[in-house]
């Protein structure tokens, strides 16, 4: 019992010094943090719970340099996967946070995330931890609607067809035992004590927001509208649960935007709608989305620009209409030529950063709603020898999953022209 005491004593006195931060507040389109504005230039680095492990995926040391070298160059907001599920879909990462239909949770993987939030609290860095996913790469949605129903997940990795992978995991909505599954899942990740904080994860100023999922749609282009009222009440639903286990920090649902919600418009800003959804959330794939060619870029490049523009700028106006604020939480561009290798030209990721930046930096000037922003995403010192380029338990983690060639969109520690456009813009963000 002394023990226990002098534990929770220093404990808190060592999370009251490292964590003298505030939790970020929403007060209409603007964030705060304690009575200044909060707006930020942030990274997607999914693996950093991976990395903090002290299990066979851990390189704590790996972790602190990249922490290192974020914060040197005023990227100080990180999106993370808090939640992956063990599954035989293809491209799965391996381990899982969530091994099994019981719910029981990999031990090593969540004093990852202990890790990950400890250091980034001694470096003044607020997270947005992903609870789930509606693609492959981390088990998912998908892999939830395989536990619960005993139905094949459909890879689209094997299969090659993504409209019936994406309507199957969409399911997952409708499935009150998978829904009963995903909340005790949050619910132990959000009440959790960071192990070395001693600090409760609801209690802890360093997340910013709690976000339902990586890029939840309501199901396939093609044949998902049907089942649009279902997505529209799991995430009012669930926003509201998570409201009630965490009513200092904020929540999110990690959508695209319109291209996540049919291609169409109206229904982001009707699902998004709910007071339970502090913030908006939008990402930006000029190639995913078939804007850009990177194998054409003179012929493709400036119509992606003003196409971009406008997805931006449409964006900012619901965000304007709802009067919450807005973050581009994933943009990203490949390597000149499709490269992939460190040390490649990026000359038309960096001239499209700087194109985003510039877009925030007005709103911001303007007192838009569009004050932040993550850049898809930061591969560090991540390094490979496989010759197709694609992840395989073990193996270095990357900015890009394991579906996708490792170095598509990665920035890694040593692209410099890159690093210095971001934090070119870390600089002006908080003068404007
Ligand atoms: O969330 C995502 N959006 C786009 C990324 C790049 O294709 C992808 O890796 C990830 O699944």
């Amino acid at each position: 019992v002394v023990i226990a005491a002098l534990c929770v004593v220093s404990c808190t006195q060592s999370t009251s010094t490292h964590n003298s931060q505030e939790f970020v507040r929403v007060d209409g389109q603007h964030f705060y943090v304690g009575d200044k504005p909060y707006r930020y230039v942030g990274a997607n680095m999914w693996y950093g719970a991976y990395l903090g492990s002290p299990g066979a995926t851990g390189d704590r040391e790996r972790l602190i340099r990249e922490l290192d070298v974020l914060a040197e160059h005023g990227i100080t907001n990180l999106r993370v996967l808090a939640a992956s599920e063990s599954s035989d879909l293809m491209r799965a990462v391996r381990p899982a946070v969530v091994n099994n239909i019981e719910g029981e949770l990999d031990n090593d993987l969540l004093l990852g995330m202990d890790f990950l939030l400890a250091e980034m609290a001694k470096r003044d860095m607020k997270a947005v931890l992903y609870l789930n996913n509606f693609w492959q790469w981390s088990g998912g949605m998908s892999q939830y609607v395989a536990w619960f129903t005993g139905t094949e997940v459909l890879d689209p990795d094997v299969t090659g067809k993504w409209n019936p992978f994406m309507d199957n995991s969409a399911r997952f909505y409708r499935i009150e035992r998978a829904q009963q599954l995903y909340r005790k899942v949050i619910r132990t990740i959000v009440t959790r004590t960071n192990s070395i904080t001693g600090q409760a994860y609801n209690d802890d100023p360093t997340i910013m927001s709690w976000q339902l999922a990586n890029e939840p749609r309501p199901g396939s282009d093609a044949d998902g509208r049907v089942h649009f009222d279902d997505f529209v009440r799991w995430i009012d639903d669930t926003a509201g649960y998570i409201k009630t286990l965490a009513p200092k920090q904020l929540v999110s649902t990690g959508n695209e935007g319109a291209m996540g919600t049919l291609g169409d418009a109206e229904l982001f800003e009707t699902s998004h709608a709910s007071p339970n959804v502090d913030y908006l959330t939008f990402h930006m794939w000029i190639k995913n989305w078939s804007w850009f060619d990177i194998t054409k870029p003179e012929q493709t490049y400036d119509s992606a620009v003003t196409t971009a523009k406008r997805y931006l700028s449409e964006h900012v106006a619901i965000a304007e209409r709802l009067n919450k604020p807005i973050v581009l939480e994933e943009f990203g561009v490949e390597r000149d030529n499709g490269a992939y290798d460190h040390g490649t030209p990026v000359s038309y990721r960096d001239r499209f950063y700087d194109m985003v930046y510039d877009v925030i930096e007005d709103n911001v000037a303007a007192g838009g709603p569009f004050v932040g922003s993550n850049f898809w995403a930061w591969g560090g010192f991540g390094e490979t020898d496989r010759a197709d380029y694609m992840w395989q338990k073990g193996d270095d983690f990357f900015g890009d999953p394991p579906q996708e060639a490792q170095g598509l969109n990665s920035v890694f520690a040593d692209d410099k022209s890159t690093l210095d456009v971001i934090a070119d813009h870390a600089k002006r963000l908080p003068e404007l």
